[in-house]
């Protein structure tokens, strides 16, 4: 069986490992010249999708966005820098040995299926290539969503997308303005702070800004990314689970008193993640401003009358996604609706899946190779999808949950959580980890698996193609994310209680 693999970033790799693990012929296709796909920096090149910016940290720990069968080395970082993310995927393409199977510098200009179900991949050298089955992997952050503004054409500076910004480079001095107040907003005027004259963002909603840094210096995904933690949200009422968690967020940063606050509760939005922002808007590097109301030639003036200078501006109202390179009988997502099983498999056809086409409140990364697992299981006929109308009615459901969960927005279509999701999608493979198991031959294993981070490694404990390391890299992982942090032995001893009051 021949499977073509379109992208070799994030989702492309562990799809090309998939292949090759179940002795499938695979090619992949990649147009730049290096794997990594958004994690390869590349200032200056035009026409190659989305890429980091210069300053680009990852916003998930590196333990919880490993593959499950390759921990990040232990002294690294636990939030990389974009750098160490390409250098992670490339140790993984090597020690996997998947660089045989890629052709670079190489981009599939179209797809297109025959009467007997065989896909034709246009490759821009013209040559056809043909394949049984298809595995799209070229994510979804790649074409910039253009929103309507009032008036822009008055505004005589630079006008700029989140995408096209790389560096501080060109911005010392300026007035920068940015409108949303996304992740990639947020980045941005981080990154421009201390180099331009002002950064003002315009938002017309508000968020809850969540820390990387949580409890006791921890990452905050290896504490709230917990089977306990999952289960006890899931228990607690809707209301309660937010007031709980808003509150903790409060404590670090007001979010009325910074005009932060939205209508919207906690859990009904994508997290957004800072650190730095609440120090630079309380510094008066930052400014947060209402939503855009009208433009003159040197300024933006936004609904409150208020009027902000402005050099540049730069719109971080993120990504509209779809596949112009695919026949839109084979594949066809309109206004960000994605008509996919599980967000993989297109109800009526089984040889062809997306890998990574999510949102998940967590990383992507484990998420694309267990949706590789389960692809190359269904290629293979190992697992069979139900009847197209379950498939329809799960793909339904989905949506309405999430419909009632989120608040509408073009950015709420993927959303998947991460251990429910991977949960869901391990049981079709039949690798969920199996803590019944363990609480009774290993209890304190079980309860590290309830209580602790669910580390992608839990899905190589059992089931096809397990990893015999798996365990050891669970009960090893704490002591992976400590080792990076401490770099001094603190010569402490523990102070005895003394009633002497303290002289000042
Ligand atoms: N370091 C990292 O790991 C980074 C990760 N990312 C990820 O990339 C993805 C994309 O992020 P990002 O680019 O920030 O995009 P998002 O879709 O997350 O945010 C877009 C922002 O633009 C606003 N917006 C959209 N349309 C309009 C409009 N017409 N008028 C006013 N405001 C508008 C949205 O407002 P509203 O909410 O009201 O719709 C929102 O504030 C996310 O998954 C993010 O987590 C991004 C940057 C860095």
């Amino acid at each position: 069986m021949r499977v073509g693999v379109i992208g070799a970033g994030a989702s492309g790799l562990p799809a090309i490992k998939c292949c090759i693990e179940e002795g499938l012929d695979v090619v992949c296709y990649e147009k730049t010249s290096e794997v990594g796909g958004l994690w390869n920096y590349r200032p200056g090149v035009r026409n190659v999708g989305a890429t980091v910016m210069e300053s680009t940290v990852v916003k998930t720990s590196k333990e919880m966005m490993a593959y499950s069968d390759f921990p990040p080395p232990e002294n690294w970082p636990n939030f990389m820098h974009h750098t160490k993310v390409k250098q992670y995927l490339q140790l993984y393409a090597e020690k996997f040995n998947l660089l045989e199977k890629i052709q670079f510098n190489t981009q599939v200009n179209m797809v297109t299926r025959d009467i007997n179900d065989k896909y034709h991949v246009k490759l821009d050298s013209g040559k056809v290539e043909v394949f049984d089955k298809l595995m799209i992997c070229t994510g979804h952050h790649a074409e910039p969503y253009h929103p309507q503004l009032n008036d822009v054409h008055k505004f005589k500076g630079k006008i700029m997308y989140a995408q096209e910004y790389h560096n501080t480079k060109g911005f010392e001095g300026k007035d920068v303005f940015l409108l949303g107040i996304g992740n990639s907003a947020l980045d941005i005027a981080v990154d421009l702070a201390k180099i331009a004259k002002s950064v003002t963002i315009s938002t017309r909603r508000g968020t809850w800004i969540f820390n990387r840094v949580s409890m006791y210096g921890m990452p905050y995904d290896t504490i709230y990314q917990t089977r306990y933690y999952d289960w006890l949200m899931d228990a607690i009422p809707w209301t309660v689970a937010n007031d709980f968690m808003e509150h903790r967020l409060n404590q670090r940063l007001d979010h009325e008193v910074y005009g932060l606050k939205p209508k919207h509760r906690l859990f009904q939005q994508h997290p957004t993640v800072n650190d730095a922002l609440a120090n630079l808007i309380c510094s008066g590097y930052i400014t947060v401003t209402e939503d855009i109301d009208t433009f003159t030639p040197n300024s933006v003036i936004v609904k409150n009358g208020r009027e902000f200078p402005c050099d540049i501006f730069i719109t971080c109202t993120g990504y509209t996604f779809g596949f112009p390179f695919i026949d839109k009988d084979i594949l066809d997502i309109q206004n960000h609706e994605v008509p996919l099983y599980k967000y993989v498999f297109p109800v009526d056809n089984s040889s062809i899946s997306v890998i990574g086409l999510i949102q998940p409140i967590g990383s992507i990364a484990p998420i694309s190779e267990i949706q590789c697992r389960w692809s190359v299981k269904v290629f293979t006929d190992q697992i069979t999808l139900p009847s197209k109308a379950n498939m329809v009615k799960d793909i339904e459901k989905k949506k309405k949950i999430m419909k009632r969960r989120y608040f509408d927005s073009l950015k709420h279509t993927v959303q998947v959580d991460y251990i429910k999701y991977m949960d869901e999608i391990a049981d079709l493979i039949g690798c969920r980890p199996n803590i019944r198991k363990y609480l009774l031959s290993n209890p304190s294993f079980a309860v590290q698996l309830i209580m602790g981070p669910n580390f992608p490694y839990a899905y190589r404990l059992e089931g096809p193609n397990s990893w015999a390391e798996a365990r050891k890299a669970i009960e090893e992982a704490s002591e992976r994310i400590k080792r990076p942090l401490k770099n001094r032995q603190c010569q402490t001893k523990k102070h005895k209680y003394s009633s002497t009051k303290v002289r000042i």
